[in-house]
């Protein structure tokens, strides 16, 4: 065959290839372009035209993938979202909406508006938020209903005049316990006799990330150490002894679980989540084992609010795995948010020797003979210890990371604002701490001395920072933190006692530990993987 032959063979044989080839590229450019223009009219319909004709709608964050919306960015990092949308509109302080795996959430920024959702309960429901963690956890679906069903005015056991649920009676049971008075003194007691006790090298060194390198000091990565040792306080404040002796490693499994916990709040699949499924399980598996010890035997003796929620419950038929899944919850509030602002204080204070000074000079009138802890309540006075005031709320400030959400059950004007049922509204806590409007120039350094400035009628040591509606590291409304005197009680005396005990001094020259401001987590934020920083604990000469 000739060559010019050849080559017509070989045109016909492939003509019909490239001409098939070209079709498909020509079906999908104009699909393609469809697809473009349908994003772009929907785009324009949603985000420019709506807002037109509903100027009393929040407008929305704009973005391209429907129902994804902002999901991606939101699971790296939220409150950097939620920053990059408020100067989107302009750093107005307007509600707006935003849109995150099909979930649309109206964010609050404005301190009077936060002052709007936190007072009202009636539309606003931060129950949904709670069932929802019931359920994810396991709690059976009739049990849910039987704890948020009215139960009778005159019923035995707790007081009940108002005949409301288990669940909203169990917000004033805490209270009863945690707010100021002999019930959260008795608790306080609790804590400094935990601290002065073992507070020593010997009980130090043994827990599982602490080395004993003489005996005269420890060394122990500084996140993990105070994870173990204040998962271990607040248990045996809580629970006695008991729960200790049937599990000695349950604060080991917590911190396995808590560190994981963004899975269990975004919802992952099981066959993606054992890693914190399986830890999870065993501290509520440890739990169910100590409510069959009946409460006589337990050593230690529990709280009145373990004692008391468990008889309750039991008197509405929550029993066996259900009661430990809703006192996992408890163990969950009591232990996340201390021991990460315990790690958070601790670190400020040794990256900054003059303030890790003036805190321990504060608070040396609270020890006794060979540093006993004879009076840990003056350190919680302003007026005695300043510094010490600073640098909690300096922490707080830094290392908040919660937001507090609501489900909007019925549709409700918020800043002037028209929100629909079924969406949720938040308060982005960490936009209100950062604004420098409030709490002055570079909002994103530690400065403890940004609380020690105080206006004309301020009483001595109380700042008005303290004061302001824009502080919110513990929410607001009827749903505010109730542990948050016993928080700052068990951390400061901590801390105090740890320091006029103590060196405490940096392995090497670490950069200060970063916050992982990726994950979710309920209060305090984590640190971010392989950032804990060594440390050395050393008898004070
Ligand atoms: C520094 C430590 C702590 C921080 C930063 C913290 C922070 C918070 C925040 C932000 C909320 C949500 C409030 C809302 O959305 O309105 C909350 C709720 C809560 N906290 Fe804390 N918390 C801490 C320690 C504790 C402790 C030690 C307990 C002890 C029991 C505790 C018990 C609770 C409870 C029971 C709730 C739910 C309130 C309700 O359902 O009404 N917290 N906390």
């Amino acid at each position: 065959m000739t060559p010019e032959a050849n080559s017509a063979a070989v045109i016909t044989e492939i003509a019909p290839v490239l001409n098939s080839a070209i079709t498909l590229n020509f079906v999908l450019i104009r699909a393609t372009v469809c697809v473009l223009l349908a994003l772009i009219s929907w785009r324009t319909w949603k985000f420019t035209v709506l807002p037109l004709l509903y100027p009393d709608r929040p407008k929305e964050y704009p973005y391209w993938v429907p129902f994804m919306g902002h999901g991606r960015a939101f699971f790296l990092d939220s409150n950097g979202l939620l920053s990059r949308a408020r100067s989107y509109f302009g750093n107005k302080k307007e509600p707006f909406a935003l849109t995150a795996f099909g979930m649309t959430f109206y964010v609050v920024t404005q301190v009077k508006h936060s002052a709007e959702v936190y007072r009202n309960s009636e539309t606003l429901s931060f129950e949904e938020f709670v069932q929802g963690l019931m359920r994810t956890n396991g709690n059976d679906e009739n049990i849910i209903k039987s704890m948020y069903t009215a139960l009778p005015a005159d019923k035995a056991g707790f007081p009940n005049p108002l005949g409301e649920s288990f669940g909203v009676l169990a917000r004033r049971m805490h209270a009863y316990q945690l707010h100021p008075g002999k019930n959260l003194t008795a608790l306080q007691k609790q804590v400094q006799g935990w601290v002065d006790r073992h507070l020593n090298l010997i009980d130090l060194a043994v827990y599982p990330s602490a080395v004993s390198k003489c005996h005269t000091s420890i060394e122990v990565p500084l996140y993990q150490w105070c994870s173990e040792t204040f998962i271990q306080l607040g248990q045996d404040v809580y629970f006695g002894e008991t729960l200790s002796q049937i599990d000695p490693e349950l604060p080991v499994a917590f911190i396995a679980f808590d560190e994981l916990i963004w899975k269990m709040l975004y919802q992952y699949p099981s066959f993606m989540s054992a890693d914190m499924i399986t830890p999870r399980g065993q501290v509520i598996a440890s739990l169910n084992k100590y409510f069959h010890v009946p409460q006589k035997e337990r050593s230690g003796g529990a709280a009145w609010l373990i004692n008391t929620m468990e008889d309750e419950m039991r008197a509405i038929g929550v029993e066996g795995d259900n009661l430990a899944v809703v006192v996992f919850h408890l163990y969950l509030a009591i232990n996340t948010n201390t021991r990460k602002t315990a790690f958070w204080l601790l670190s400020y204070l040794i990256y900054n020797p003059p303030l890790l000074e003036a805190y321990r000079a504060e608070t040396a009138a609270a020890f006794g003979h060979a540093g006993a802890l004879v009076d840990p309540f003056m350190i919680q006075d302003p007026s005695l210890c300043p510094w010490v005031e600073a640098a909690w709320h300096e922490t707080l400030r830094m290392s908040g990371w919660a937001a507090s959400v609501r489900l909007i059950t019925a549709d409700t004007v918020i800043g002037g604002k028209y929100m629909r049922k079924g969406n949720r509204v938040m308060v982005p806590h960490r936009l209100l701490h950062f604004d420098a409007g409030v709490f002055g120039e570079q909002p994103h350094e530690f400065r403890a001395e940004r609380w020690t400035q105080k206006a004309d009628g301020d009483k001595p040591g109380i700042n008005r920072l303290a004061r302001s509606p824009s502080w919110r590291p513990f929410g607001g409304g009827k749903t505010m933190c109730s542990g948050r005197f016993l928080a700052r009680f068990s951390v400061t005396t901590f801390v105090a006692t740890l320091l006029a005990r103590f060196d405490v001094e940096l392995v090497g020259n670490p950069s200060f530990p970063r916050p992982d401001q990726g994950r979710p987590v309920l209060g305090t934020i984590s640190v971010k993987e392989g950032d804990d920083v060594r440390v050395k604990i050393s008898l004070r000469k």
